[in-house]
């Protein structure tokens, strides 16, 4: 396995990448966008900062890439649609900088509010200026924070020791929780009329992009001042330059930029603005806490297949991963076992039950039975990632469901496939924790293994059918490993015959065309 780091790591990540064995690392001294399309299409993993932007063309000429690492929190540099579509997880590490992008944002605050970077430039250049820079104390200031997710937690909590009054904007979050914070839960509206200091700690997304505009800005209190440590394309840098200018705005202070680095914004004259290049996240130790964090989620992805802070694909918790390993078999021979015997399917019903799977993330086993099911039946590389994009794609509807009991089983999993003229369900559980075995087909119930080479047969219990079976696999040299029997009380049976080796087309007919055979399709898992 190869990874290649772009934006350079803390030295923490490389050792944890190093000693890894069977991963070899490549870390480039600041490779351009040129450089890494030549070299992307050789390495199963890629690590970037906010430097490097992993686009759609890159992935797409990628074959070989399974996993692209983010050393910090915001994917926006990566074409996370592109990684889905491919089939490459995104990662990144959720808190491991917001310390740091928090205590940034605090510095800000306070060289803002007195000056600081001013003060200090104008004594490079030999004044002594106590008037000019007059300041305001935080003291009983009101700041409001737009998200209170980790980083505006962070904000809030330091804010609230200066004694300041925190408001907080968070569409995902209930008053109740921000209120456990210290933070007063306000609209939008109110809060960008009621604060002296508004910072900014959302994501990018269709929804916040520009969400400081002419409109906004101008229902904010008369003399806010701006914080922005999040991402560049929150405000609008011409709208913004507007207010300062016209004084509505009493000054910003800006880590981020639409452009970075910015080219002749007018912001940068502006003696109210002070600047950080990216710098957030930029201390010894949040360097050190996201380096050691996606190092060794890439380690366990790319050599055991453990998927955490996986921003295309539901996390699985180390704790849970012994657990969920049986169930994920299951899950994925359940699904294969469909996709080899019912086409074309229009919905899909997957029922979790019992006691083990209400403990258990169900989302990565709906991802793989959908895996399972689709693999035999596309050309295309399907895997846990881009498995849920391909059902939609094909126009499968899909319905999951979770029962607390199962008949006899700590966990069962029962997968139905619906196609225009016919249903087929089939249920698997894991015993003692790692035995995976077919439960039920359709309205048969039985135990057997789900795996290997298989026969499945429905035929009318009539004397003689298993001999039949027994006699024509033989003569077609295919030797029977074992078989499990089942019937319902309308005289029709169920068999599936784990064989040896395949059986040849032939011995398939053979039994098609007997009498009292309903159906005989061989299965794969
Ligand atoms: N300057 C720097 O170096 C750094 C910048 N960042 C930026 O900070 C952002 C926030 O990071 P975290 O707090 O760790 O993320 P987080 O995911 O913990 O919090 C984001 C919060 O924004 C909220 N949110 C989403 N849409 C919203 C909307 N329309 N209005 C109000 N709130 C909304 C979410 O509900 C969530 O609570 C990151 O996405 C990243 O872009 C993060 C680290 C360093
Ligand atoms: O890696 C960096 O320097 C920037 C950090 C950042 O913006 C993030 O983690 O979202």
């Amino acid at each position: 396995m190869k990874v290649l780091i772009c934006d350079g790591m803390h030295e923490v990540g490389l050792s944890i990448l190093r000693a890894a064995e069977g991963i070899d690392v490549d870390v480039p001294d600041q490779p351009g966008a040129e450089e890494i399309k030549a070299m992307l299409p050789d390495y199963d993993a890629v690590i970037v900062r906010s430097r490097t932007r992993i686009t759609a063309e890159l992935i797409e000429n990628a074959p070989r890439l399974k996993v692209i690492g983010r050393a910090g929190t915001g994917v926006d540099n990566i074409d996370v649609k592109a990684a889905s579509a491919r089939g490459a997880l995104v990662m990144n590490t959720p808190g491991a900088n917001a310390t740091a992008a928090a205590e940034h944002t605090i510095a800000m605050m306070l060289a803002l509010a007195r000056h600081i970077p001013q003060a200090t430039q104008s004594m490079r250049e030999g004044r002594w200026d106590k008037k000019r820079f007059m300041g305001t104390e935080l003291f009983h200031q009101t700041l409001g924070i737009i998200g209170l997710g980790k980083i505006g937690s962070i904000v809030a909590d330091r804010a609230l020791s200066m004694k300041m009054d925190v408001l907080g904007h968070d569409p995902y979050i209930i008053p109740e929780a921000a209120a456990i914070l210290g933070v007063e839960w306000v609209p939008l509206d109110e809060l960008l009329a009621r604060s002296d200091f508004l910072t900014l700690h959302t994501p990018s997304t269709s929804e916040t992009v520009r969400i400081l505009n002419r409109e906004t800005l101008a229902r904010t209190k008369p003399g806010v001042r701006i914080l922005n440590c999040a991402r560049g394309g929150l405000i609008d840098e011409q709208a913004l330059y507007e207010f300062l200018l016209n004084g509505h705005v009493g000054g910003a202070a800006l880590d981020v930029f639409e452009q970075e680095p910015p080219v002749d914004s007018p912001l940068l004259k502006l003696e109210n603005v002070i600047f950080t290049p990216h710098l957030g996240a930029s201390s010894y130790q949040a360097q050190a806490n996201v380096a050691r964090a996606i190092a060794t989620q890439i380690v366990d992805y790319l050599l055991y297949g453990i998927i955490r802070n996986a921003v295309n694909f539901p996390s699985i918790r180390p704790q849970d991963y012994e657990k969920i390993k049986p169930y994920l078999v299951l899950a994925e021979r359940l699904g294969s076992l469909q996709g080899q015997v019912s086409t074309p399917i229009q919905r899909l019903e997957i029922t979790y039950s019992g006691s083990d799977l209400q403990e258990l993330p169900l989302q990565p086993l709906t991802h793989t039975v959908i895996k399972g099911l689709l693999d035999p039946i596309l050309a295309e590389k399907v895997n846990l990632v881009n498995a849920p994009l391909l059902l939609k794609e094909r126009q499968i509807e899909l319905i999951t469901t979770t029962r607390s009991e199962s008949k006899g089983y700590t966990g069962e999993i029962a997968v139905k496939a619906i196609s225009p003229r016919e249903e087929f369900s089939a249920a698997g559980a894991v015993l003692q924790g790692h035995e995976i075995r077919l439960i039920r087909i359709n309205d048969y119930r039985l135990e057997a293994e789900l795996e290997g080479i298989n026969l499945l047969i429905q035929n009318y219990d009539k004397p003689g059918t298993i001999g039949l079976i027994g006699t024509t696999l033989g003569s077609h040299q295919v030797n029977i490993a074992n078989m499990h029997l089942s019937r319902t009380p309308r005289d029709k049976a169920i068999a599936i015959i784990r064989l040896d080796n395949e059986a040849p087309p032939e011995a398939i007919e053979t039994l098609r065309r007997h009498p009292s055979i309903i159906s005989v399709q061989q299965v794969k898992l």
